[in-house]
């Protein structure tokens, strides 16, 4: 299946809401959309997510659009690094967060990153974790919940019809073999990666794979040795520093990271323990659809919202964090072994020979890694920054 429906041109409207409760949004009427489908992700069924909901959207809102269905893992990838961006205004990805990862790192690959990664960039949840869909969802509407991934689809549908952009912190991610990342979600190591790529094999079973997971991992649940540094967030906002590579690229610098193989610089914070039972780092608000992991997280706030639990945890006290995680209560639960900061860069060395480290939902290769936050780099499109009431409200 592959439509396209022709591309007309549209006025673009931006304005600045100025009553939002945040001024970084621009209403942006989308003209032209690409949409990536991955028809594999979650159950197997974004394509009917796709003709059963969303391409009525589309049409009712007179947003033209052409659809693009990945064949593979880097199909989408490496379409972004050579497409023609200024054919479009908004690329969406209807996924989970692992292609919208791939989107991203694609447009951090071209010579003309800078431009590429301000294509607003748009997510309808069609995978089984969809915690960029669902901390989307939350910033644009901060009381209302949602109780199906079919609900939370329509919200972002809505708002992606509705044209509002708002901007985007990244994370850059330096891995031992001097691969770099860019993520705009999570990094994490121990209980949590292991969960996450665990309960890959679940997927069919929707958002509630993560439970499934947590309780299998629970009941082996182990340590992790490592250290662990961060660099607070107390130095003010930072800029980006690019670099010229000599010849035409422009390189994003990294300037509070030193090289891995050099100790970090005495403003950081070492951690005295090296026993983990898991080490988070987020910068959205929500891990996957029932888990609201960073309560104060938003898209642009410039922090990586830094979380480790350490050894000596009990099981049922490690449950009981993940349980009240679902309304973003764990900071709340008193649990002496669950510490929270919010950093502009931390630094991972893990020590246990085997594990698991997921960026973004997605496993890189195991080893020391560092990573910085580049603040309000991408921006986001289906964003809405007052308080309407959720789409499910507005038709009754
Ligand atoms: N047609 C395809 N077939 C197989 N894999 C694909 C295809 N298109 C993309 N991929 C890859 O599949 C991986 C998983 O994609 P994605 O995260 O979007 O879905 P998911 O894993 O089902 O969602 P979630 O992470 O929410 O569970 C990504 O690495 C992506 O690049």
């Amino acid at each position: 299946m592959r439509a396209e429906s022709e591309c007309v041109k549209c006025e673009s409207q931006i304005v600045e809401p100025g009553g939002g409760p945040r001024d970084t949004f621009k209403v942006r009427r989308p003209c032209r959309v690409m949409i990536l489908v991955n028809p594999n992700s979650g159950r197997g069924q974004a394509l009917q997510l796709f003709s059963g909901h969303v391409q009525t959207m589309l049409t009712e809102a007179s947003v033209p659009y052409k659809l693009v269905i990945t064949e593979a893992k880097n199909h989408a990838r490496e379409l972004v690094r050579k497409v023609d961006l200024t054919q479009w205004d908004a690329l969406v990805i209807l996924s989970g967060d692992g292609l919208l990862f791939e989107v991203i790192n694609g447009l951090m690959d071209r010579e003309d990153w800078q431009q590429a990664i301000q294509t607003p960039l748009g997510i309808l949840p069609g995978g089984s974790g969809n915690a960029l869909a669902a901390s989307v969802h939350h910033y644009s509407f901060p009381s209302a919940g949602f109780s199906q991934t079919k609900e939370l689809l329509l919200s972002c549908g809505f708002m992606l019809c509705k044209g509002l952009v708002g901007s985007m912190d990244l994370v850059s991610v330096h891995l031992s073999s001097r691969q770099r990342l860019f993520s705009f979600l999570s990094i994490a190591w121990g209980f949590v990666a292991d969960v996450d790529v665990e309960s890959e094999k679940y997927r069919h079973v929707g958002p509630i794979r993560f439970l499934m997971g947590t309780l299998v991992r629970l009941a082996t649940l182990r340590v992790y040795q490592g250290r662990l540094a961060y660099l607070p967030n107390t130095i003010s906002k930072t800029s980006v520093e690019t670099q010229s590579d000599g010849n035409t690229k422009a390189l994003l610098l990294d300037s509070l990271l030193p090289s891995l193989d050099e100790p970090v610089p005495e403003s950081w914070t070492v951690v005295k323990e090296e026993d983990f039972v898991l080490v988070l780092a987020i910068y959205q608000s929500h891990l996957a659809e029932d888990l609201w992991a960073a309560p104060g997280a938003l898209p642009d706030d410039g922090a990586i919202h830094l979380f480790y639990v350490v050894a000596g945890i009990s099981r049922p006290a490690l449950l009981r964090l993940f349980l009240a995680m679902e309304k973003g209560g764990h900071l709340d639960c008193g649990c002496p072994y669950l510490v929270y900061e919010k950093v502009k860069a931390f630094r991972l060395e893990p020590l246990t020979p085997q594990g698991m480290i997921a960026v973004d939902g997605e496993t890189v290769e195991y080893g020391p890694l560092q990573a910085q936050v580049h603040p309000g780099i991408g921006l986001l499109a289906p964003m809405c920054p007052t308080s309407l009431p959720p789409p499910s409200l507005c038709r009754s």
